[in-house]
Parts: structure tokens; sequence; C-alpha cells
């Protein structure tokens, strides 16, 4: 027999359903995701760190996990919310059902609720804080006091948490259907990868792209970086709230003076805003998911993204030296940045996918070409 699970919201919304998980409580941001496939690099992204994820699709789980997929060592969503967990997983690269890996990696999670219903909550009230229990005894006020416990993610400063603790260097190319890993490149152009909560397909995108990539801690400073001679600096994604992460946002400041080319995604996007003098604010809800459209504002060219951030740059406070390049057609919040005087760019969305679409991928390119 499934043991039952909770969901309950900080206005007092109560969801029942199953535990698919480990029994326990957990709390955090509660946020809807439409992506329809790839809730395995979705529950590995760092950047949902202290976020319980809805998705959207109704089935989940139907190709189980394996360990190729993870975009980083562990799961880091705070819990997760379906609607419905398929009783067989079926691929031929299946390792483990969604379950299991939920349970090996320690995750409370809930299925068989309503996630129409929870979506529409969730997009009219904004992303509420929320507590997921589940296991023999289901004690709401447990779960309301803990919500009580939890502030939100504005003002908290994850990165440090999630960061590496090490140098290292990263030389694992992309993944093809045909070939598994690719070998490795010639690699000529040195990128020092900042790890605020760093997704793995990121790196194998540089290495792909002929980059040897040292990875280094959120907390290094631009003197220890420049001693490692980059051709380029690369600002990574990552989650809770850019605003706090002072010693980036001073690093990135001297760095900047360089003239050495950097790209930022996410929050690396939002931290090279805030370093030029930009503004960050908490959107509603945020963007979760992989079919996001974005023009690109130079071209008039339209790509559909990967997307999950919960924070923006406010693009009406941007400096005179920082220009829009793209924004989100579906609410025209602002996507990407460029330097008029250093060259250094970024973008709100993941042009790495992992998933989701691949239309963003040039940046990349776009990236070595300015260390070219
Ligand atoms: N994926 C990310 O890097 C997210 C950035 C930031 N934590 C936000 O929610 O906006």
């Amino acid at each position: 027999m499934a043991k039952s699970a909770l969901l309950v919201l900080e206005d007092g919304s109560v969801f029942s359903g199953v535990s698919i998980g480990i029994d326990g409580l957990s709390v955090g941001e509660v946020v809807f995701n439409t992506a329809m496939t790839g809730y395995q690099e979705i529950l590995s992204d760092p950047s949902y760190a202290k976020q319980i994820v809805t998705l959207t699709y109704p089935h989940i789980g139907n190709v189980g996990t394996n360990s190729e997929d993870n975009e980083s060592s562990q799961v880091y969503a705070a819990g997760l919310v379906i609607r419905d967990l398929p009783l067989l997983a079926s691929n031929w690269r299946c390792q483990q059902s969604l379950s299991d890996y939920l349970s090996a990696n320690r995750v409370v999670a809930i299925a068989d609720i309503d996630t129409r219903r929870l979506t529409r909550l969730l997009r009219d009230k904004g992303a509420q804080r929320g507590c997921i229990i589940a296991g023999d005894t289901l004690d709401q006020g447990l779960a309301l006091q803990a919500i009580d416990g939890f502030a939100g993610l504005k003002g908290l400063d994850l990165a440090k948490e999630v960061t590496t603790h090490t140098r290292y260097e990263w030389r694992e190319n992309t993944w093809s259907l045909e070939q598994g890993h690719k070998p490795a490149e010639q690699l000529s152009k040195h990128v020092v990868a900042y790890d605020f909560g760093v997704k793995r397909n990121i790196l194998r995108l540089l290495v792909n792209r002929g980059c040897r990539v040292t990875v280094v801690p959120a907390t290094t400073s631009a003197d220890e970086v420049l001693a490692l001679k980059p051709d380029g600096i690369f600002l990574s994604n990552g989650p809770g709230d850019p605003e706090p992460c002072d010693y980036a946002i001073n690093a990135i400041k001297t760095l900047l003076t360089e003239q050495i080319p950097v790209f930022g995604i996410c929050l690396g996007h939002q931290l090279l805003a805030l370093a030029s003098g930009a503004q960050t604010e908490k959107m509603k809800f945020g963007h979760h998911g992989a079919n996001h459209p974005v023009i690109d504002i130079a071209t008039g060219r339209v790509m559909i993204s990967s997307q999950n951030h919960g924070f923006a740059v406010n693009e009406a406070s941007l400096p005179a030296n920082l220009i829009a390049t793209h924004r989100s057609l579906f609410d025209g919040s602002l996507q990407g940045i460029k330097r008029t005087d250093v060259p250094a760019f970024s973008f709100q969305g993941h042009p790495e996918a992992s998933p989701g679409p691949h239309d963003v991928e040039g940046l990349f390119d776009g990236f070595v070409a300015m260390m070219t």
C-alpha cells in the first residue's frame, strides 16, 4: 500500500496524495514547471535548491532515470509534486524508476494531486511557500509550522551553499545518441567558470567548443581568477536571490575592468547586471519550463528556450553601458544583456537546455568567438 502525503501551502491550501519518495517533511518555495520531458535534469539542477517543483505535464516517470542525465551530483529540488506516476518505467537507458531515484536521493515527493488546480493557484497568487509531508502520520500543524519557519527565497544567498568547495578541471564532452559522450576535443581556450550551482551540460558545451574549463568556487576572488590566466570567464546559473551575493558581484566588477570576455547564464546573468549597476527583483511566479519564446531584439529572431528563474533584471534599471539583447515573449521581461564598453554578455534562460530545445545554443559560439 502506498503511503499518503500532503502538500500544504502558506495560504492554507491542502492537497492530499500519495508519497513517491521518502517519509519526512520538506519545505520550500512551490513553483510550477511546464516542461514535458526532463524531470531528472530538473530535479538535479542546483538552481532548484529550496524549491518544491510541480510538473504540469501529467505523466512523469515514464522513462525512468539513468546515471548519465543528472545535471549535478545530487537532487537539489526540495521536493517534487506530480499528477501521475506510471506503474511501469520503460526506456533502453532506464536504470532506476523515478520513485526509486527519489528515495535513493532522499527526496520527499507527492503524486496523485490535481496539478492543474495547484498551477492555477500559483499563477494567480504567485509562488507560495509550502511543505510536503509524507509517511504514516501526517500532521498539518507541523507542516504549517515548517512553512512559518521558512522566510522564502528573497534575500537568500544559496550559491554559497551549493558551490564546489575545491577548484577542478572539467573535460567531459557532450552526449549524443550515436556516440554517448563524444571524445575530448582539442582544447585551445581556457575558461574559468564560476560555480554558483553550475549545470553539467554548460561545461560540456564549452568543452565541445574547444574550451579547457577550470571550475572555481563561488567565493573565488578576482585576483585568484586572473592568476589562472583565463581567455574567458563564465558565470554560472544557481539558486536563490542574486542580490546578497556581494562577494561575487565585487569580483565580477573587478574582472570587468580587464577586457576579458565574460558570459553569464541565469544567476550569472543577474550577477553581471548587478555588477554593472542594474537592479534585480523577485518575479510573481517566475519562468520554469522548456517552451518559452524569447526574441533576439537585434535580429527579430524568435527562439524557444528553456527557463528556470524566479528573479529578473529590471530593464528600466539598466545603466547606459548595458543594452537589452533579448526579451521574453510571454511577459516582455528582460532575457539578455550586453555591455557596450567591455566584452561581456549574458542570458536569463538556459541556452544549454537540458532539458529543452537548443535554439539558443549559439550564444556559446558567440562567447568562443569573443575569445578568439
Ligand atoms: N537558474 C538560475 O540560475 C536561477 C537564478 C535565480 N536563482 C532565480 O531564481 O532567478
